[in-house]
């Protein structure tokens, strides 16, 4: 069957707002329009990009309404930007965090619920094919039921980021810091593998990085319901590694994002057994996003992250961080599917 085209507007077009336009370029369905406010930059953009469209403002953009919207500006943006492209029929792509409060996102869903638009939260690990094959091995039933998660997270934030100092990274309020910038994903991913947080205890430090004040390594202690979870993430080691594992009654999954595998263990001191596929490029993982939610427009169907699940991965990135600030644990308020 014929695929439909859409006309595909970005907002924003920094480090991952370049990336969205190349990527929804590359699913072949999209007609591609970007707003850019600076001049330079959208000349820039317009000149690598000569099929996309630059506009300057966000209300050029809402003045002709495009079928799709990817809000790819700073977090503290995002939840009103999406509204207005709702309120103008689009369909919404948000990137990550959905926002840094939950402020205007009841307003969201029920827009984006009376005009029937798809709204997706853009955490890109539910695009990797191996992170989605371990989760439908342990949705399965194969290992037995979940117990623990584990999950294991570092990078060199400054060699993939280094004018950090200067965009939003720099403070909690425009959604930077290692919680709302990189932990947020690998939580969002659990959420994905084991279901929703209900209550959790964090540590965090700025133990490296200089130039900024928030935290680049975190520590979280939390409870999927029954299963007991540890993540930890920093973003300044050497390593470039992510691995997330899950103990299950029966077995244990492991994903290593870096090796690009998935591989499980069943007999007690036994071997792994492997489930590999060759590297992806980064933009793999984007294409496929975008692809993804195309496929969710065009079908009516949910997205892989729902705005639902977005908010509960905001709920959990406030929790963290009024964690580490009192102490205590604290509870994440229920969010309804
Ligand atoms: N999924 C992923 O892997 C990644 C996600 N992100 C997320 O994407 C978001 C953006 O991050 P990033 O691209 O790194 O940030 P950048 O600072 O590189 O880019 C933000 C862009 O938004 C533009 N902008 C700011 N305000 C407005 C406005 N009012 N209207 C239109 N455009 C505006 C900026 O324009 P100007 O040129 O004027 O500053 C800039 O081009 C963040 O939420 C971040 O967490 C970021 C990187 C990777
Ligand atoms: O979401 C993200 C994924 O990784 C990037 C590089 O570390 C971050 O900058 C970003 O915010």
């Amino acid at each position: 069957m014929e695929r439909s085209r859409f006309r595909v507007v970005v907002v924003g077009a920094g480090s991952i707002g370049e990336r969205h336009i190349r990527c929804f370029q590359r699913t072949d369905h999209s007609d591609v329009a970007f707003v850019e406010p600076r001049a330079e930059l959208r000349a820039e953009i317009a000149a690598r990009y000569p099929g996309a469209t630059p506009l300057e403002t966000v209300e050029q953009a809402l003045g002709d309404p495009s079928d799709v919207a990817v809000i790819a500006t700073p977090a503290p943006l995002h939840v009103a930007q999406a509204l207005s492209f709702v309120r103008r029929g689009a369909h919404v792509l948000v990137e990550k965090p959905l926002a840094v409060t939950p402020e205007g996102v009841d307003q969201l869903t029920a827009a984006a619920l009376k005009a029937n638009r798809v709204v997706g939260v853009a955490y890109v690990y539910r695009a990797h094919p191996v992170l989605a094959d371990m989760r439908a091995a342990i949705a399965s039933g194969r290992f037995g039921r979940p117990v623990e998660l584990v999950a294991v997270c570092g990078q060199h934030f400054p060699l993939y980021r280094p004018a950090f100092r200067e965009t939003y990274y720099a403070t909690h309020a425009s959604g930077g810091g290692a919680i709302q910038d990189a932990l947020t994903h690998i939580v969002n991913a659990g959420q994905w593998l084991v279901g929703p947080v209900q209550r959790l205890a964090a540590d965090a430090a700025r133990c490296v990085l200089d130039g900024v004040e928030v935290e680049d390594t975190v520590h979280v202690l939390a409870r999927h319901g029954a299963l007991l979870a540890n993540y930890s993430l920093n973003q300044h080691q050497a390593p470039n590694e992510t691995a997330i594992s899950v103990v299950c009654e029966r077995g244990t999954a492991r994903f290593e994002m870096h090796a690009c595998r998935w591989r499980e263990m069943t007999t007690p001191g036994g071997e792994w057994i492997d489930h590999s596929r060759p590297q992806l490029e980064r933009d793999e993982l984007f294409i496929r996003q975008a692809g993804s939610f195309l496929d969710a427009v065009e079908s009516g169907g949910p997205p892989a992250c729902t705005l639902a699940d977005g908010l509960h991965t905001l709920h959990v990135n406030r929790a963290i961080l009024a964690s580490v600030t009192s102490g205590q644990w604290e509870q994440i308020p229920d969010v309804e599917p």
